[in-house]
């Protein structure tokens, strides 16, 4: 793994080695650090989110911003123009997953739900990232955005977490927790950079093949070593930032 800035010691994570490099650069006295989680698909970004909410971290979820363009009447109406009626449920959402289907089958059709939405997510993930930099609930940004290098979204973000699991375990949760096939992750991942691109462009990883515990203690470590901890109490707010 290359990186351009030298390495801190490692410090101990429970029974995983944590792979820490440079702490976030200073940059004012009143921003707050944003930190990004990159990783492959259902590594534990989402949930390593939550860890870092529960020392004071404001998290930005892309995917809940990917929905929320979707919502949007102009989107909405371009999405179902392009793709059709048959994608509006009964309750007039539009069925993501089977929109997922079609464009995780084909890069054009990727590519034509992207332009269409990417834009919108961009502007809010600027906007969320703004509003916590102004509230005092906050210490640190979290940005979970499963195609922030992809995306070129990391114009703003200081440092880059990976997350990492084995295929084998990352394929079983998403399965308990989306039921999507093994094609259906299959074409998720086709549409990503490959593992290792996005762990070369990492300042830390994060090893996320134990329980939820073993996550959180080396959340903590990466914390105190960037000097983002709060004394180890972690009575910070846990509130993700509103929208
Ligand atoms: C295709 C859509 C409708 C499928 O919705 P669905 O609810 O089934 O999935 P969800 O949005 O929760 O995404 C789940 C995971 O799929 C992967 N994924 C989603 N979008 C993309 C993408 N454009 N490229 C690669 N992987 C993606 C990510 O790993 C993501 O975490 C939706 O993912 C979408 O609109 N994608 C385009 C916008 C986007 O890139 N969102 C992610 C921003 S981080
Ligand atoms: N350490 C863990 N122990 C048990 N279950 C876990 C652990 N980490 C994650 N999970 C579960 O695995 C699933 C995938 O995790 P998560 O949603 O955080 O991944 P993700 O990287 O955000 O996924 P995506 O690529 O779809 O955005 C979730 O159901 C989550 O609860």
């Amino acid at each position: 793994m290359e990186h351009p800035e030298g390495s801190t010691a490692a410090p101990s994570a429970g029974s995983t080695e944590l792979l820490v490099l440079a702490p976030p650069p200073p940059r004012g006295e009143t921003h707050k650090p944003i930190l990004a989680l990159v990783g492959p698909l259902g590594a534990g970004k989402s949930t390593a989110a939550e860890c870092f909410a529960r020392r004071g971290g404001a998290i930005i979820d892309g995917d809940a911003l990917g929905h929320e363009a979707l919502r949007q009447p102009a989107i909405r109406a371009a999405v179902i123009q392009r793709w059709g009626s048959d994608l509006v449920r009964p309750d007039g959402s539009l069925d993501r997953r089977a929109l997922g289907r079609i464009v995780f089958a084909d890069p054009a059709q990727r590519n034509a739900l992207e332009q269409l939405v990417f834009p919108y997510i961009e502007q809010r993930l600027r906007e969320q990232i703004a509003q916590a930099q102004q509230d005092p609930r906050f210490r640190f940004v979290v940005v979970d955005a499963a195609v922030l290098l992809e995306a070129g979204w990391n114009q703003e973000v200081d440092r880059i977490i990976y997350v990492d699991a084995p295929a084998p375990l990352r394929q079983a949760r998403l399965v308990q927790r989306s039921g999507w096939t093994q094609a259906e992750i299959a074409g998720r991942e086709a549409a990503q950079w490959p593992p290792e691109r996005k762990r070369a462009a990492a300042h830390a990883i994060l090893h996320n093949h134990g329980d939820r515990e073993d996550l959180q203690r080396q959340v903590d470590c990466l914390l105190q070593t960037w000097g983002l901890s709060n004394g180890g109490s972690g009575s910070t707010s846990r509130e993700p930032a509103s929208s």
